[in-house]
C-alpha cells in the first residue's frame, strides 16, 4: 500500500485515479496538521507548501514530490535529490491560464479597470480619471520566451503590438517561429513601454529588475510580474513608483506570500491579485490530471515524462532502456561484492546498440547498485551521481571505439585501492542478461541470486574438490561456469548456488591448494 500526502489544494476530479486506487491511501492535509509524516511516500504540492529539506528528512519514506504546477523554488530539488527523491511536476497544465491572466492584468493596468470599479461602486462617477493607454503599436518587452511567454507573445501580436523578446536561452529560429524579434536586455529595457516576465525565479533572475536596470527603462514604463515575486526589486520598485518613473504595475506574485506590510499594496498604481495565474478550472484540472498520472505511473515502477531531477525518458525509450538499466543495477552490485576496498575511478563503456540509448541513466543504475552495497542511506538513480562524488569515486562514460563482436556490451572497469575489477556484460533479448567476462576471463552466467565467484589455478581437481567441499555442507550448485585464459593458468568458477556460505566454509576453501580468492555474491 502506498501514501501519498496531498498538502495544499488540489482538484479532486484530477486527483481521482490516485483516489480511486485501491492500493493508494491518500490524506488531504496541510502538512503540520498531519500526526505521522514517517508513512508517506509521496506528497504532493503547489505552491504554498515549502518542501525544505527539514521536511524530506521527516519523511524517511518518501520517494517522489508532485507539484501540481510549474515553478517548483518552493521545494529544495537539491535536498531531494540528494535524499534520492524523485522531483516531478505539470509543467503544461496551467501555460494558457497564466498567459491569459498576465494578459487580463495588462488590460486592467492600462485601462485602470479595478480602481475604475472600486470607484462607480462607491458612488462615483470619474470618467476623466481614469483615462487609458491602447495596448495597440505599442512595444512589449517580454523577459523569458518559454511555454507562458510564447503564450504572451501570440496574444500581443493580436493586439497589433510589437514584441520584443529577451531570453538568453531563445534560439534565433525558435524566434522566428514564434514571429517576435529577439534582442538584448539592455534594447528590451530601453525600449519597451510594457514590461513582462516570464523566467523562473533563479539566481541569475532574482532582482533582474533592480535599480540599475529599472534606471534602464523608459519614463513612464508598465511593468508586470505573474512569474515569481522578487524577479522585479520590491524595494527598487517603490523607488520608481515614488519618483514617477514607472507608471503602474501589476503583481500577481510576491517576494513574501501573503504579502505582509508590503509598501507596493499602498499605491493606487499597482494592481494585484493574490497568485491567481493558474486558478482557472481548466489549469487546476489539467495540472492535477498530470500530477495523478505521473506519480500513478512512478508508484508502478513505469518511467515519468516530467521528472525535475532524473533525465526524461519516453515509453518507448524506457522500454529500450530497461533490460540494460536493470542489467546494470546488477552489474553494480557483483563489482561492490567482489571489490570490498575503497574505490577511486569507474570507467563505463558502452558498445553496440546500447550506446545509441541515454546512457547516463544506465550509468546511474551501475552506480546506484554499486553504492547500495556500501552505504546505508537511500541511494537511486536520482542521487547516485552525487553520492559517489561525496564519496571521492570518480566516474566517466564512453562509447567504444572498437567493437567485440555482440550486438550490445557494457564493459566496467573498477578501480580500487588495491586492485581493479572488470566486468563485461550483454543483453541478449529472449534469453536475458549474461556476464560474459570477468577480469580479463571469458565466461557466460545469468546474474541472480546466490554466486559464488571463485579465483583458481587451473589443475585437474580443484573444481572436484570445490564440489565436495560444498556437497558436504549440503550446498547444492544449481550452475557452474569456468574461465581460463590459458591452460594450467589462474582461472575463475562462478558458482550459482541455492544458498550462500557461511563464512568458515569461505574459509575453508581458502585453505585449499590452488584456490586464490573466494567471495559469496548476492544479487
Ligand atoms: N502566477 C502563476 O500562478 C504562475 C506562475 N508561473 C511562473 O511563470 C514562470 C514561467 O513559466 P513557464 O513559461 O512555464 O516556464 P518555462 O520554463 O517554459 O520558461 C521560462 C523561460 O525563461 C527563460 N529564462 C531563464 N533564465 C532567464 C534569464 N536569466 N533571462 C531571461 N530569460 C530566462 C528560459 O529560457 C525559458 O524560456 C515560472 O516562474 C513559473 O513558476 C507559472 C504558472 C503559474
Ligand atoms: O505553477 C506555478 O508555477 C504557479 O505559480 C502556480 O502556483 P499555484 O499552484 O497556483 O500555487
Amino acid at each position: 500500500m502506498f501514501h501519498v500526502l496531498v498538502a495544499d489544494s488540489i482538484s479532486s476530479v484530477g486527483l481521482a485515479p490516485i483516489l480511486e486506487s485501491e492500493d493508494i491511501t491518500v490524506v488531504q492535509k496541510k502538512v503540520d496538521e498531519v500526526e505521522d509524516l514517517t508513512v508517506f511516500d509521496a506528497i504532493l504540492v503547489r505552491s504554498a507548501t515549502k518542501v525544505t529539506e527539514d521536511l524530506i528528512k521527516q519523511m524517511p519514506n518518501l520517494k517522489i514530490i508532485g507539484r501540481a504546477g510549474v515553478g517548483v523554488d518552493n521545494i529544495d530539488v537539491e535536498a531531494a535529490t540528494r535524499h534520492g527523491v524523485v522531483v516531478i511536476n505539470a509543467p503544461n497544465g496551467n501555460t494558457v491560464s497564466t498567459a491569459e491572466h498576465t494578459f487580463a492584468m495588462m488590460m486592467a493596468l492600462l485601462r485602470h479597470i479595478p480602481q475604475a470599479n472600486a470607484s462607480v461602486k462607491s458612488g462615483e462617477w470619474k470618467r476623466s480619471q481614469y483615462l487609458g493607454t491602447e495596448l495597440y503599436n505599442k512595444q512589449l518587452g517580454i523577459i523569458g520566451l518559454g511555454r507562458i511567454g510564447s503564450e504572451i507573445a501570440k496574444r500581443a501580436k493580436a493586439f497589433g503590438m510589437n514584441v520584443l523578446v529577451f531570453d538568453p536561452f531563445l534560439t534565433k529560429e525558435r524566434a522566428k517561429k514564434i514571429g517576435v524579434n529577439s534582442c538584448t536586455l539592455d534594447e528590451l529595457l530601453q525600449e519597451a513601454d510594457i514590461i513582462t516576465v516570464h523566467t523562473p525565479l533563479t539566481k541569475e533572475t532574482k532582482g533582474l529588475l533592480g535599480r540599475d536596470n529599472l534606471a534602464k527603462t523608459k519614463q513612464g514604463v508598465y511593468l508586470l510580474n505573474c512569474a515569481r515575486g522578487g524577479i522585479i526589486d520590491e524595494e527598487a520598485l517603490v523607488e520608481y513608483l515614488e519618483n514617477g518613473h514607472v507608471k503602474g504595475v501589476a503583481l500577481d506574485v510576491f517576494e513574501v506570500e501573503p504579502p505582509k506590510n508590503n509598501k507596493l499594496l499602498t499605491y493606487d498604481q499597482v494592481i494585484v491579485t493574490p497568485h491567481l495565474g493558474a486558478s482557472t478550472k481548466e489549469a487546476q484540472l489539467s495540472v492535477a490530471s498530470q500530477v495523478a498520472e505521473e506519480v500513478l505511473k512512478f508508484l508502478n515502477g513505469k518511467p515519468v515524462s516530467s521528472s525535475i531531477n532524473l533525465p526524461t525518458l519516453t515509453k518507448e525509450v524506457y522500454e529500450k532502456i530497461q533490460p540494460f538499466y536493470k542489467m546494470a543495477k546488477k552489474i553494480g552490485k557483483l563489482a561492490s561484492q567482489c571489490m570490498k576496498e575503497p574505490v577511486s575511478d569507474i570507467e563505463i563503456v558502452y558498445e553496440g546498440s546500447v550506446s545509441e540509448l541515454e546512457t547516463s541513466f544506465i550509468t546511474k543504475s551501475f552506480l546506484s547498485g554499486f553504492l547500495s552495497e556500501r552505504i546505508a542511506s537511500t541511494v537511486n538513480e536520482v542521487n547516485a551521481g552525487i553520492i559517489a562524488g561525496e564519496r571521492g569515486i570518480n566516474y566517466s562514460e564512453k562509447i567504444a571505439t572498437n567493437r567485440s563482436g555482440y550486438e550490445n556490451c557494457i564493459s566496467i572497469l573498477v578501480d580500487g585501492e588495491s586492485s581493479s575489477f572488470r566486468v563485461k556484460a550483454t543483453y541478449i533479448p529472449h534469453y536475458g542478461e549474461r556476464i560474459i567476462e570477468i577480469n580479463g576471463y571469458d565466461i557466460d552466467f545469468y546474474p541472480t541470486g546466490e554466486l559464488l565467484y571463485i579465483q583458481h589455478i587451473d589443475k585437474p581437481g580443484v573444481i572436484g574438490r570445490v564440489g565436495n567441499k560444498l556437497g558436504e555442507h549440503q550446498i547444492n550448485i544449481a550452475t557452474m561456469q569456468v574461465g581460463r585464459k590459458e591452460a594450467g593458468g589462474e582461472a575463475i568458477m562462478m558458482l550459482s548456488l541455492d544458498k550462500p556460505l557461511e563464512q568458515a566454509l569461505i574459509d575453508d576453501l581458502l585453505t585449499m591448494d590452488d584456490i586464490v580468492f573466494v567471495r559469496n555474491i548476492h544479487l
